[in-house]
């Protein structure tokens, strides 16, 4: 793997590797850019299957972060942790605190949260040792149901685009993944009338959302080619691709997932075959939105991050609309969102030194 490289052409401030041999902590701190401010992103936990994978994972993940925290306007830039570990079997207190050793050493260049295969409990460890450490049980708690609400608001935007309503009333939301997000949105979405069908590796989760939420089920690989209004990724990055875009039955994409698209190309294809998609960095964005607030000068205010979740719905209209004016996808719609206000903030802070 050409790391400098990817560095250079990706414009990538550092990539920390943390090794502690006791506690057997194998992790990956990547800071993308800070032009914003401090790099805030979640720390995820995951089995990969070669150190490669897990570096890329970091990487692509952080950048979504500097974009997402700067579409979502946000003081902060972006950065992500990668743990390499089963979440179900390899997690200890002394690996989260050996983890927080290393970000507290990055002094407050990067500041983490949840993600994928971590929770409060080990937020709690990091803790311990650091106080960049954001989304605690005391504050703004776990960000999936923030993340989760966006995401429903993300899809009442995009409903209205497609379908002249926002009201998503009867329509067949396919999710997958129902694990803390996919969990909470199957939830909103059950309220508001919609109808679903899910999947997810692991059974207990798919039991859940069938017997709460009336949801129908399949397998995973069945998930791609369901008959649905709106397919709603909320597992892992990377499933649009070329094997599962022509299975897609569904006129909008909009889900939680990370880097769904496995490529920049597989938006234009989306496009072409008329399907809408919401890109992720700017649906997911409650989450981060909500622990973004925890940094407010006040403290943590629950009502005031609520209402700028909510207004993911603004942020998706303002995108569609930007790739309707500018005649390109949304993918690309959104970076000029991301990018354009990176670059006049950093044009603001050349204008003159503050001593
Ligand atoms: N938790 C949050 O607030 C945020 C999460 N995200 C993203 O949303 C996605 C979901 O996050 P969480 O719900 O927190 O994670 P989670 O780990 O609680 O849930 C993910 C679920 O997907 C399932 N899954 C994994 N691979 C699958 C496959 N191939 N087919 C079907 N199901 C599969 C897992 O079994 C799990 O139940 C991730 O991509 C994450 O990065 C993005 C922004 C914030
Ligand atoms: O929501 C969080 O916990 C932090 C933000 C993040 O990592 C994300 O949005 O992917």
């Amino acid at each position: 793997m050409k790391i400098f490289e990817i560095m250079e052409t990706k414009d990538y401030e550092n990539v920390i590797l943390c090794h502690d041999k006791t506690s057997g902590l194998k992790a990956i701190i990547a800071i993308h850019d800070t032009t914003l401010g401090p790099a805030l992103g979640g720390c995820r936990m995951w089995t990969y299957d070669s150190e490669e994978d897990a570096i890329n994972d970091a990487l692509r993940l952080a950048r979504g972060m500097t974009y997402k925290n700067a579409a979502a306007g946000l003081n902060l830039g972006g950065g992500k942790t990668v743990v390499i570990g089963n979440p179900r079997t390899d997690k200890s207190e002394a690996l989260f605190r050996s983890l927080g050793r290393y970000i507290e050493s990055l002094k407050g260049r990067y500041i983490t949260a949840e993600d994928v295969g971590t929770n409060l409990k080990d937020m709690e460890y990091i803790r311990y040792e650091t106080k960049y450490v954001a989304g605690l049980a005391e504050t703004s708690g776990d960000p999936s149901p923030f993340t989760a609400y966006g995401v429903y608001r993300g899809m009442q935007a995009a409903a209205e685009e497609i379908f002249g309503t926002l009201d998503l009333r009867g329509k067949v939301v396919a999710i997958q993944g129902v694990g803390n997000v996919g969990y909470n949105l199957a939830k909103h979405l059950y309220e508001a009338g919609a109808k679903l069908i899910v999947t997810d590796i692991f059974e207990d989760n798919v039991k859940r959302a069938v017997e709460e939420f009336k949801a129908e089920y399949v397998k995973p690989d069945e998930i791609y080619g369901v008959e649905c209004d709106i397919f709603a990724p909320c597992a892992l990055g990377a499933i649009i691709n070329d094997e599962t875009i022509p299975q897609l039955k569904c006129k909008i994409v909009a889900g939680s997932a990370n880097n769904q698209l496995k490529e920049e190309r597989h938006g234009d294809i989306l496009q072409e075959k008329g399907i809408l998609y919401v890109p992720d960095y700017i649906i997911n964005a409650g989450g981060v939105i909500n622990v973004a607030d925890e940094l407010n000068p006040s403290g943590y205010n629950r009502d005031r991050a609520i209402r700028k979740v909510s207004m993911i719905f603004d942020t998706v209209k303002k995108v569609i609309q930007k790739s309707k004016e500018e005649n390109i996808p949304t993918y690309a719609a959104a970076d000029r969102v991301a990018e354009e206000r990176i670059k006049a903030i950093a044009a603001v802070k050349d204008n003159y030194i503050v001593k």
